[in-house]
């Protein structure tokens, strides 16, 4: 008689932890690979790049992909900005990463940033530059090319950016780790929002840990909610991407915004509803277009971390992905490849500096963690 075998015993998951709201700088540390900072651009900056932002968002499109069967269309609108000043936007292969942040379609050349965006740019860079070098190590994946030993000792620098504008208290963006394709891994972002609000009724930005599967069944995941003020940055440091999903929840309740200088100087400061932000981010020269792998369907693939199996003090996989699916009618070929940074050439890394001695004058880079 043939004996059924019993499934294995099902693995049993350790429940979530209660939502923790994190209000100050010092527990989005602690409890995140963020940091938050506040009071970020001179006021007037700030009120300023809400306008220009304002103005240019009426035209910014609804991303849209394909979820199964189904064409969904994104609740929130979105742009994607190139740095002129950088010499990104005379590279043309550049431009085919703007046609990632649109899900695959075609797009025209992508819009440059503007001199506001341009002038807070160039505060954050120096900001984002503090905070890594104050981090207690860095990851050997990290980018290490580029500023680090030239006169404006810059380690981070943003050649482009993505902006998002959230219309009333229902838009939103789900839970989501960003696209590594152009960024690499262990990528430095940096989210400035430009939106006030009263406590108590702020937009939140959530944070939740993809709890590695080795520990699934001892620790539960945990949601962080980060409720950010007009004029004030986070950023989402390396293995942010690797480790934790982000979203901005739609929310119950919202107040309204009203900026500390007027449109036009003389004019009534007008109310607003909307929460806009803008993500800087670093497109790494050793990510470059040319250099992503194509998939069966012919089209770049797009750089995921294995998010389940994130180990500490290990180096953990990424892979190359099918990314047609997205457009595609939500078809895709099903590739996947591990990505390997040294056959693929990639680099230099934080890793690469260390093994070859090149760090030696370089103390920010001494302390590294795989
Ligand atoms: O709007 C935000 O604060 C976050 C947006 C975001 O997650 C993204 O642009 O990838
Ligand atoms: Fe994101």
């Amino acid at each position: 008689m043939a004996v059924l075998k019993q499934p294995p015993p099902s693995k049993k998951t350790a429940p979530r932890k209660p939502t923790l709201i994190l209000t100050s700088p010092q527990m989005v540390a602690e409890h995140t690979p963020c940091t938050m900072h506040l009071s970020v651009l001179p006021l007037q900056l700030a009120s300023k790049l809400f306008y220009s932002l304002e103005q240019s968002s009426r035209d910014w499109q609804r991303n849209k992909w394909w979820l199964f069967d189904r064409l969904v269309e994104s609740p929130h609108r979105t742009a994607f900005f190139v740095r002129k000043t950088d010499g990104v936007s005379d590279d043309e292969t550049w431009h085919e990463s703007a046609q990632y942040w649109y899900n695959g379609r075609k797009t025209d050349p992508p819009d440059v940033f503007s001199s506001e965006m341009e002038e807070a740019c160039e505060i954050i860079e120096r900001l984002v530059t503090e905070e890594i070098r104050r981090r207690p190590f860095r990851y050997p994946l990290e980018w290490a090319g580029g500023d680090i030993d030239s006169t404006n000792d810059l380690i981070w620098r943003a050649n482009v950016a993505a902006s998002n504008r959230y219309d009333g208290r229902n838009e939103s963006v789900g839970w989501h780790s960003d696209h590594m394709t152009y960024l690499g891994p262990h990528c430095t972002i940096a989210v400035s929002l430009q939106r006030a609000s009263v406590p108590g009724t702020r937009r939140m930005f959530s944070l939740r840990e993809t709890v590695p599967l080795h520990e699934t069944e001892i620790r539960g995941a945990q949601t962080f909610n980060i409720p950010l003020p007009h004029n004030s940055l986070v950023i989402m440091h390396a293995s942010c991407q690797e480790r934790f999903k982000h979203s901005v929840p739609p929310q119950s309740a919202m107040d309204v915004y009203r900026p500390t200088h007027p449109r036009i100087p003389g004019d009534p400061i007008e109310p607003f509803n909307c929460r806009i932000n803008i993500t800087f981010r670093f497109y790494r020269p050793d990510f470059k277009p040319p250099s992503i792998p194509l998939c069966k369907c012919g089209i770049p693939t797009v750089l995921r971390p294995d998010m389940k199996n994130q180990r500490d003090g290990q180096e953990g996989k990424y892979w190359w992905t099918c990314f047609a699916g997205a457009q595609n009618d939500g078809k895709s070929c099903g590739m996947w490849k591990v990505m390997d940074m040294e056959a693929e050439g990639r680099g230099p890394t934080v890793g690469n500096m260390q093994r070859t001695g090149a760090s030696s004058s370089r103390k920010d880079l001494q302390n590294t963690r795989r």
